[in-house]
């Protein structure tokens, strides 16, 4: 299982590369659980990361606007993101988030091939109306995603096994693999929450509360030594 972590800034950024994560995800929680980053933080953090480190942006919790949503991927690529994460917020169901989803593959896939698309729903969806954590899979699968994710939409101290529990998440990863694809699981994941998700098979496990001091995302900040542990641990699964 491939750690990722959120950073927020250069700083942090270095700090995740120094503790081992496997893929650098800059992001900005002011603007929400998949919060967008700025070009110039995106651009600063590819410059900083090794060269054979991916380096992850998220869009935002976009709405839907297949438009708008397309042209930010285009901004993430251009400012040397590698993998692209589209927080499927603004989707209400299955033929929206598909829709959203085909266009920003078709933006991302045109101008650069080798580079990564993740579909992220969210595990708490029914809290913001956003489309089935269950209809994800399919929406990765048949828009033409590399990986299906699911993260939490509200952070306000709830995880992602509030929401589903081993089984379901089990059940989640297993449907992702069945279409030849990878799986990603977050929301503000702990660190006795890894050896479960290791277990049931899943790909890439994200965080930022549990790598930053004080395990808080917002006030924290991400310590090498944090992500140090987090990564130690999964070694040794
Ligand atoms: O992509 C993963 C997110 O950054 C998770 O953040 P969190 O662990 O604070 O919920």
């Amino acid at each position: 299982m491939l750690l990722l972590v959120s950073p927020i800034n250069n700083e942090e950024a270095l700090e995740a590369i120094k503790g081992g994560a496997d893929i650098v995800d800059v992001k900005n929680p002011k603007e929400g659980s998949l919060g967008a980053n700025f070009p110039w933080v995106i651009k600063e953090i590819r410059d900083l990361t090794p060269k054979d480190m991916l380096v992850s942006a998220t869009l935002g919790d976009v709405p839907y606007k297949p438009g708008t949503v397309s042209l930010a991927a285009m901004g993430a690529l251009v400012s040397g993101a590698d993998y692209i994460k589209v927080g499927l917020y603004g989707t209400n169901d299955y033929d929206e988030a598909v829709d959203l989803m085909k266009n920003v593959v078709k933006t991302v896939k045109d101008n650069n091939s080798e580079a990564i698309v993740v579909a992220s729903g969210y595990a708490d969806a029914h809290r913001v109306g956003a489309v089935s954590p269950w209809d994800i899979p399919k929406v990765a699968y048949d828009s033409g995603a590399d990986l299906a994710m699911l993260d939490t939409a509200v952070k306000d101290g709830k995880t992602l096994f509030d929401y589903l529990d081993i089984n379901d998440l089990k059940k989640f990863v297993d449907e992702i693999h069945e279409y030849g694809l990878k799986s990603a699981l977050a929301g503000s994941v702990k660190k006795n929450q890894l050896k479960p998700l290791n277990d049931i098979g899943c790909d890439v496990v994200g965080v930022r509360g549990a790598a930053c001091v004080g395990g808080d995302r917002n006030t924290g900040r991400i310590n090498s030594s944090a992500v140090y542990e987090l990564k130690s641990l999964i070694e040794n699964f």
